[in-house]
Order: C-alpha cells, then sequence, then structure tokens
C-alpha cells in the first residue's frame, strides 16, 4: 500500500540473495518479508547459540544447535507463508557460488561479520554486475550502503580499520595497564602452542630504546643492559638468547618450569636492565612455590569448568557469575598449570593451535598468563570475564542499532530496484553525547548521518578496470608462503589463487589445489628464479575472470616491519573523504530543529514523532521521494 504499483511490482517480483542471517539479517529478512519481498534466497554457515537469542528473533531456545539459515526460513515463512524462501547452511567463499549463481539476483544484501566474506562477495557482485547493498554494525556504531560496479565506492575501496597496536617494547619490558599483559598472554599462547611470529617475541627486550645512554644501542656494556647470553646481576642464567618455544620443548613443556622462566627468571633479567627501572615502578619476581604453599591458594581452587558458561553475551548463568570474580594468585598459579598441561596435550594431538576466545583452555591460560604478569608489575588483575572482552576485542551487540541497519537496507533496496542510483545512500547511525541546550544534563543521543555514495578509489584492486598493478618487496627474502597470505590473499583480497610466472614458462607458484599445502612454501620467490621486474599472473580460481598481473620490484631498503609496499599505496591521510560529514550535518539539522520546531517541555515520545515526519516532510521540495532529503537527514531520537 505504501508503494506506487510499479514499485510494488518490482519489489514483489525481485530475486535477492541476503548472506548472513545473525543480529542484522534476521532483522532484514523480517524487513524484506513486510516490505513485499516474495523471491528471497539466504545464506549462513553457522547454527544457532544461546548468546544469539537476545536479538536474533527469529530463533527461539528450542532451535539452539540448529543451522540459523534453515530456522530464519522457517521462521520468515511463518510470518509470510506465500514467500519463497531457499536457504543454504553453508559458507558463501565457494565454488559452486560462483559469478553465474551470483547473475541470477536481481539485489544481494549482505548481513556479515568478517571482511574475509564481505570482500568475497564484494568481488563477486562486481563480476556479475549486480548491486550489493554492503552492511555492518559494532555496538552503537553502524553502517549500510549500496555498491555499483563502476559508478560507486566498492567495499575494497576503503582500506580496513587499522587494528590497535602497541609498541613492542611496553609489552615486552614495561607493561603498565592490563591491556599490555592481556596481549602480552596471547602473544605467549602463540609462542607456546601456535604459529610462532617474530613480531610476538614476549622475551624481555634488550634493544628497548629506554636502555639507550649516549645514543648507543641498548645490546652495549654502558647502558645498563646485559649482555644476552650473559649472567644478569642476580646470578640467574639469562634465558632470552632461546627461543621461548626452544625452551618450553627442552622441558617438555613442564608447567613449573615455564612458570619459573615466565615470572621469575625473565622478570629478574628485565630488573637487571637497570636504566629501565629509573623513573618507573620495579617489578616482583613470584615464587611458584610459596605462591601454591599458600593455603588460600588451595582454598581458592577455581570452580570447574562447566559447558554452561556464557560465552559472553548471553544471559547470567552460575558459569557466568564465576567468570566475574577475580581469582587469587593461588589461582591463576593453578589454572596456569592446568591449562598449560591442557594445551600441551591439545598440541601433541592436533599439531599448532590457534588461539580462540571461546576455547575455555586457551582462554583459561590467557586469563591466568595475563594476571600472574600483572602482579610481577604492580596491574591491577582482573576476572576471566572481563579478560576475555578485552582478549576477543568483544563489543557487545546492540539490537537497535542492527534494526535501524536493516531498516536502511530496505530504503537503498527499494531505491536499487527503483533504478534510481542517486537516491542510494551511505548511512552511517551512531550515539554521541547531547551539547544541546548547553545548560540541560547531557544525555545520549542517537543520531544517523546520511552521504552520498562516493565514487570508486582509482587503483582499487578489486573495482578499478586496471589490473595491472606494481609491488616493492624483498624478493630475496619473502617466502611464498607469505607472498601468498600478505599480498595475494590479503592485499588482492583472492581467496583461493592461482599465481604463475607471466612468461613462456608459465611456472606455477602456487596452486589454489593445494589449499595452502603445496611443497616449497617456505622457500623465498628468489628460489623460483624470480627476481628484479618479473610478472606474476593471479588469479582467484572461485571468480571467472578476475586476473591481476604484478609485477615485482626488489626493494631491499624497505623499512624493517614492511613486507611489501603496494606502488599505487595511498599514504595515510589521503583517503578518499565522505562527500559530508554526516555527524556534523546532522548535528547541525538537529539543532536546527531544536531551535525553530520543537515546543519547549513536549514528551520524549512527541519529540520523536515530530523529528521523524519533519523528515519526511524535508524530503518533498527535493523530490526524490525516498523520504531522505537530498543530502543528509537526521533521524535522531532520544533514550
Ligand atoms: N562466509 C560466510 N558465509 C555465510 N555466512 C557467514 C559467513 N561469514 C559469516 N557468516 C554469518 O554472518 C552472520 C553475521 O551475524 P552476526 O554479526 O550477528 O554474528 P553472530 O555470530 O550471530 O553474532 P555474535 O558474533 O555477536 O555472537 C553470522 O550468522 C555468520 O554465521
Ligand atoms: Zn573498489
Amino acid at each position: 500500500m505504501a508503494f506506487d504499483p510499479q514499485t510494488a511490482h518490482s519489489i514483489a517480483t525481485a530475486k535477492v540473495f541476503m548472506v548472513g542471517a545473525g543480529g542484522i539479517g534476521c532483522e532484514l529478512l523480517k524487513n524484506l518479508l513486510l516490505t513485499g519481498f516474495r523471491d528471497i534466497q539466504l545464506i549462513d554457515l553457522d547454527t544457532i547459540e544461546v548468546s544469539n537469542l537476545n536479538r536474533q528473533f527469529l530463533f527461539r531456545s528450542e532451535h539452539v544447535g540448529k543451522p540459523k539459515a534453515e530456522i530464519a526460513a522457517q521462521s520468515g515463512l511463518e510470518l509470510c507463508p506465500e514467500a519463497k524462501i531457499t536457504f543454504y547452511h553453508e559458507s558463501v567463499i565457494q565454488a559452486k557460488f560462483n559469478v553465474k549463481f551470483f547473475s541470477q539476483f536481481d539485489l544481494v544484501l549482505n548481513a556479515l561479520d568478517n571482511a574475509a566474506a564481505r570482500s568475497h562477495v564484494n568481488r563477486m557482485c562486481l563480476a556479475a554486475d549486480r548491486p550489493l547493498i554492503e552492511s555492518g554494525s559494532s555496538g552503537y556504531l553502524g553502517n549500510c550502503k549500496a555498491i555499483f560496479k563502476g559508478k560507486t565506492e566498492c567495499f575494497d575501496c576503503q582500506p580496513p580499520a587499522p587494528q590497535k597496536t602497541f609498541p613492542g617494547c611496553t609489552i615486552r619490558n614495561t607493561p603498565s595497564e592490563p591491556i599490555h599483559c592481556i596481549v602480552w598472554a596471547k602473544h605467549l599462547f602463540n609462542q607456546l602452542f601456535g604459529e610462532a611470529d617474530p613480531d610476538q617475541d614476549v622475551s624481555p627486550n634488550t634493544a628497548d630504546p629506554s636502555l639507550l645512554v649516549d645514543g648507543q644501542n641498548g645490546t652495549g656494556h654502558h647502558n645498563g643492559a646485559p649482555h644476552q647470553n650473559g649472567s644478569s646481576p642476580t646470578g640467574i642464567a639469562s634465558t632470552v638468547a632461546i627461543s621461548t618455544r626452544e625452551q618450553a620443548v627442552s622441558c617438555g613443556y613442564n608447567a613449573i618450569t615455564l612458570f619459573e622462566k615466565l615470572f621469575r627468571d625473565d622478570i629478574a633479567y628485565l630488573l637487571s636492565m637497570e636504566k629501565l627501572w629509573e623513573k618507573r615502578r620495579k617489578p616482583v619476581v613470584l615464587d611458584v612455590q610459596a605462591i601454591l604453599r599458600e593455603p588460600q591458594a588451595i582454598l581458592q581452587e577455581p570452580q570447574p569448568l562447566d559447558s554452561d558458561r556464557s560465552n559472553g553475551d548471553g544471559g547470567s548463568t552460575a558459569g557466568d557469575h564465576e567468570d566475574k570474580r577475580v581469582w587469587g594468585i593461588g589461582e591463576n598459579a593453578r589454572v596456569f598449570i592446568r591449562s598449560v598441561r591442557g594445551l600441551k596435550a591439545s598440541l601433541e594431538k592436533l599439531g599448532n593451535l590457534v588461539w580462540d576466545k571461546d576455547d575455555e583452555v586457551a582462554m583459561d591460560f590467557v586469563t591466568a598468563v595475563a594476571n600472574l604478569r600483572s602482579s610481577c608489575f604492580g596491574i591491577a588483575t582482573l576476572s576471566r570475564y572481563d579478560i576475555k572482552q578485552m582478549a576477543g576485542n568483544i563489543i557487545a551487540a546492540v539490537a537497535s542499532t542492527n534494526a535501524i541497519v536493516a531498516g536502511f537496507i530496505i530504503c537503498n533496496a527499494v531505491q536499487v530496484l527503483r533504478g534510481n542510483q542517486s537516491g542510494c545512500y551511505n548511512i552511517i547511525t551512531r550515539m554521541f553525547r547531547d551539547a544541546v541546550p548547553a545548560t540541560a544534563p547531557k544525555r545520549r543521543i542517537r543520531t544517523t548521518g546520511v552521504s552520498r555514495l562516493d565514487v570508486p578509489r582509482p587503483g582499487c584492486v578489486s573495482c578499478s578496470e586496471r589490473v595491472e598493478i606494481g609491488i616493492k618487496l624483498r624478493i630475496a627474502s619473502i617466502t611464498v608462503k607469505e607472498f601468498e597470505e600478505k599480498v595475494v590473499k590479503g592485499y588482492l583480497k583472492m581467496s583461493a589463487p592461482d599465481v604463475e610466472l607471466d612468461d613462456a614458462s608459465g611456472k606455477i607458484i602456487i596452486s589454489s589445489d593445494d589449499a595452502g599445502e603445496g611443497k616449497n612454501r617456505d622457500k623465498p620467490l628468489a628460489f623460483f628464479g624470480i627476481q628484479d621486474g618479473t610478472r606474476l599472473k593471479c588469479e582467484d580460481s572461485l571468480l571467472d575472470d578476475y586476473e591481476v598481473t604484478v609485477t615485482l620490484h626488489n626493494d631491499d631498503h624497505l623499512a624493517e616491519d614492511t613486507l611489501f609496499l603496494p606502488l599505487d599505496a595511498h599514504v595515510e591521510g589521503e583517503l578518499a573523504q565522505p562527500t559530508v560529514e554526516p555527524f556534523e550535518q546532522a548535528k547541525g539539522i538537529k539543532r536546527k530543529l531544536e531551535e525553530e520546531i520543537l515546543t519547549p517541555g513536549m514528551s520524549g515520545n512527541k519529540r520523536v514523532a515530530l523529528l521523524a515526519s519533519n523528515s519526511d516532510a524535508a524530503s518533498e521540495p527535493n523530490g526524490n521521494g525516498n523520504g531522505l532529503s537530498e543530502d543528509v537527514i537526521d533521524m535522531s531520537h532520544r533514550f
């Protein structure tokens, strides 16, 4: 009833593909059906967890453990029996969902939670020339935008936001906050049980700039730092020259020996770097035998791990309560010993482990290690629950954000079906502190800013026509594995790459058939006769015609921590900016509405209605008929 007959017909006959049936996906499927969409295919690889139920309302407790895709389809059909809903309980990153598959849809809607899948669907839609509506939420922040091949910015046009990192010296030598010890604990996990990463060294760093005296490097005699293989002034032999992993292997992962190395010997070694502690509080060494002898250590033995422990965002359970208690030092020591034993057994059975916040033993290990290290440095210890939030970068999902984002997906979708690309917007919703009027108590306001879609970024490896790129790297040292992971998969975003020499030999360097298991992966590129100026042909076997030719430029002077540098790499700060700063505009309009329109004393609910109806009215003169004004509207309402 709300749409003109032509739009209503387009909606009823449109064939849409919805990718992801989680927080945004559940809202979106409901919206699609209520808007009149009747031909929907949806995909989700996951099964339903208890912690999903608070916001993923298509699922009920009896569905826990069942596929999200199946139950979403089933609940959707209950809501709208005349709809045709097809579901797939699997990953969208598969050869069977090829360009031909994507080509059958009028519209693809992403409701995903990870960059790899988003980037993949983005590529598939570009290859199939199908409009994509991309969306995401993180706490109170939500975003939705439409992507049209060659006309607007694609998902890969903007590089991902950099992850927050800490200086290596803070992590290895001078932690001062719980998060420093948590990061160290995760690095230690990888060193001991996972794939060792040289950037994640956990042993004392003798090259710490704080040790510099008279411009000398921190390994000399004049700076207070002992030689790497020498004895520290405490008389404890330094252990830093041997890798943490080698030491663990040589002691058979004996938990007590490891404890003594990590929380006694290495701390003593740090103490011997006297310069570090001139202006800082000195750490203390822990005595594991004394800690374990303490009666409270036995009394405070942690509860056995139970299976109903909350996974972070679910309801409250007995395990949940236990998770929020801060352990005593004896408990930390005992959990350390127990988790080292558990992880050692898993390592022997499964090979290298990957840290996962939802793996109970891995999480126990990180909690105990972080707290023990905090105890050495006089930093507050935290509960397992808090450490899990920080270690897992968990940001609580907010149902209202998902609902708003899913609403805007429909706004954009309807414009796509009307063939009105200029009626599609980049929409960002978030909370901020209310500053108006200045005298009133501060309140939190949700504001939604809407800006025009940006044009594609020239040189974007996903959406630009150019398929030739240049890359600077150290050909003699970068391995095939690093090239595949960081350049071909990471930078070129290929899911299942085939790489060969672009010459008469056509020698294969990386094959998608090997699935990352091929031999010679640890050899440097130079091993294959690759040299300065060699060209490589890279193809994604999951895409029919996505091929990039990469010219390799040798550069032995790249910064130590830089593996490669794309020749068209844009400098930070030069990134395309949104054409309007959505929040500034939204804030301005909100202020205007408050000053000019709202009657003082009006109740909260009426304000919401007035703001909403005023937004609708605002669209009239501009005449794009989508309920959104030409450049920006404000949908703010008060909480
Ligand atoms: N490659 C993929 N193929 C299909 N579905 C995917 C893929 N990657 C992620 N998904 C799905 O996308 C959905 C994203 O939803 P959401 O962000 O709400 O995640 P969630 O796992 O349900 O929630 P939370 O992470 O907060 O517990 C998930 O249901 C997830 O299974
Ligand atoms: Zn792009």
